[in-house]
């Protein structure tokens, strides 16, 4: 495959592609080429206000700097979408203009296919937060890449900083990873409007399978949510190698299977499954534990165990000690990563990545939080720590624990000024410091600052 040609980007002169071949044999290049997609909202740069997206890259690269002395070294490579991808490649574009365009033109305009193709080329990205639209238009730009590289699993591990003044008391306790599986469910996209001759054909064929007029309503809209056998047992694979990897206690499968039967409570038949047939000698189920072992798990066993959706966001919070790895259906693992990250602090910190066979995206869990763009205001530490996932993922593991501790070490210094009492100047952002007790938004510092003082604590490791 060689480079493509493209309309306005302009490759790094410098850096190695990661090839599908290095995929394969986890042997990464020391100089990799990363495509940098800054995104929308808080992810861009607006005049002198830095993005979070910007920050974040300026500590990772003083953290690779500090830990190899050159040897090794991020290029990155400027790749657009979102709203800087409609004015660079659709200038003067009207909404209008844009809403009389079908799909796939829509998706274009924030989409273009240079940044596709230079993707599909460099196969690795770090990426800031992308609008979508609510209730109508272009289907999600985030999902989209999703599908479209096979980014199959969404990882995104919560674990509590000390020094974060966190609400909830057993944020402590906290340190959990969630599997959520990225192509299938509801958010295959396929929808049929209320009314739309579309859905009217799919509520024919519903009737004639025996679906009656007060089940389904003849005016309701129709929302398609498909979970097979194959995608979700190579997300819980992956969810159980990562376990076993690290040495978690558990996996659990999170599903809404007692009224979704043949699509959540299969994900969770599959899961065990799986879990027997390919892992049994390393493996206990929770039924065996309590049948064979006296409710007590084998020393050295990973214990596979699932749980209810709606049951299981009450035991994160009461007791989230119990549950190391989860791996869940696409829009069970949406709404448990926003939850499971404000047990620690909020989604300010909440790092991500989507991760296939041979490509890997790494990205926040939040949003484009678009009332705080253009401030230099919102927390680069989401970003920041999925550009950690994106370290340990190149094995530079050196450069992902500076910033871990550098992190920690801004957490655990604005801690000791607030424990002084109230009116300190502390080193962190809004949403961090707001959680401080006698401390308000007003003491925390811009994203800039913040990534300043992570970047002084790397100089000083
Ligand atoms: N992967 C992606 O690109 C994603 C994109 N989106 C898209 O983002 C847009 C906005 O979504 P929305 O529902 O508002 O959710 P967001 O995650 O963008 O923001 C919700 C709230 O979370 C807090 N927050 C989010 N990010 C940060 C941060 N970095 N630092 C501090 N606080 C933060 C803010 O809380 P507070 O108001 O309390 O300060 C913010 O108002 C939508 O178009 C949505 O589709 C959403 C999720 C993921
Ligand atoms: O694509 C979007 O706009 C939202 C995605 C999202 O919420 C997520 O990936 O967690
Ligand atoms: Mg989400």
């Amino acid at each position: 495959m060689s480079e493509p040609k493209y309309e306005k980007l302009t490759a790094p002169k410098t850096g190695t592609r990661v090839t599908p071949e290095a995929y394969a044999s986890k042997k990464f290049p020391d100089d990799p080429i990363v495509c940098l997609l800054k995104g929308d909202g808080i992810g861009q740069d607006v005049g002198s206000a830095p993005g979070i997206t910007t920050c974040a890259a300026k500590v990772l690269d003083a953290a690779v700097e500090k830990a190899y002395k050159g040897k090794r070294k991020i290029h990155w490579f400027d790749i657009h979408a979102g709203d800087v991808a409609r004015s660079m490649y659709s200038p003067g574009i009207t909404d209008d203009q844009i809403k009389a365009l079908d799909e796939d033109g829509q998706r274009k305009v924030y989409l273009p296919d240079d940044t596709l193709k230079a993707f599909d080329y460099y196969k690795l990205g770090l990426k800031g937060p992308l609008t979508t639209p609510i209730g109508g238009g272009f289907r999600s730009i985030n999902v989209f890449l999703r599908f479209k590289f096979d980014l199959y699993a969404c990882v995104r591990p919560v674990k509590y900083f000390k020094g974060v003044d966190a609400p909830n008391r057993n944020a402590s306790k906290v340190d959990m990873c969630i599997f959520r599986e990225n192509t299938e469910d509801v958010y295959c996209g396929i929808e049929f409007k209320s009314g739309s001759d579309r859905a009217k054909k799919v509520i024919a064929l519903l009737r004639e399978l025996g679906y009656k007029s007060d089940q389904i309503l003849d005016s309701a809209g129709i929302g398609i949510k498909p979970i097979s056998p194959e995608r979700s047992k190579r997300l819980i694979r992956m969810a159980i190698q990562y376990a076993l990897e690290k040495k978690s206690p558990s996996v659990t499968l999170c599903h809404k299977g007692n009224i979704m039967k043949f699509t959540e409570g299969a994900f969770k038949d599959w899961g065990y499954e799986l879990a027997k047939a390919e892992f049994r000698d390393q493996i206990v189920t929770e039924d065996e534990v309590y049948a064979n072992f006296g409710g007590k798990v084998p020393a050295g066993k990973l214990l596979i165990k699932d749980r209810i959706a709606d049951s299981m966001f009450q035991q994160i919070q009461l007791r989230p000690d119990e549950y190391s790895v989860i791996a869940t259906p696409n829009l069970n693992g949406d709404y448990l990563s926003d939850a499971i990250a404000a047990l620690t602090g909020g989604i300010g910190l909440a790092a991500g990545a989507n991760i296939g066979d041979t490509a890997a995206m790494f990205e926040a869990t939040h949003g484009t939080a678009p009332k705080y763009t253009g401030q230099n205001r919102a927390n680069p530490g989401a970003v920041l720590l999925s550009g950690v996932l994106l370290f340990e993922f190149l094995n530079w593991f050196e450069a992902a624990k500076l910033v871990t501790d550098a992190t920690e070490k801004t957490f655990a210094e604005s801690d000791e000024i607030a424990k002084k009492g109230p009116g300190g100047k502390l080193y962190v952002t809004y949403d961090i410091a707001r959680q401080f007790p006698g401390y308000g938004e007003a003491a925390g510092v811009s994203s800039s600052a913040f990534a300043d003082r992570i970047i002084e604590h790397i100089h000083q490791a």
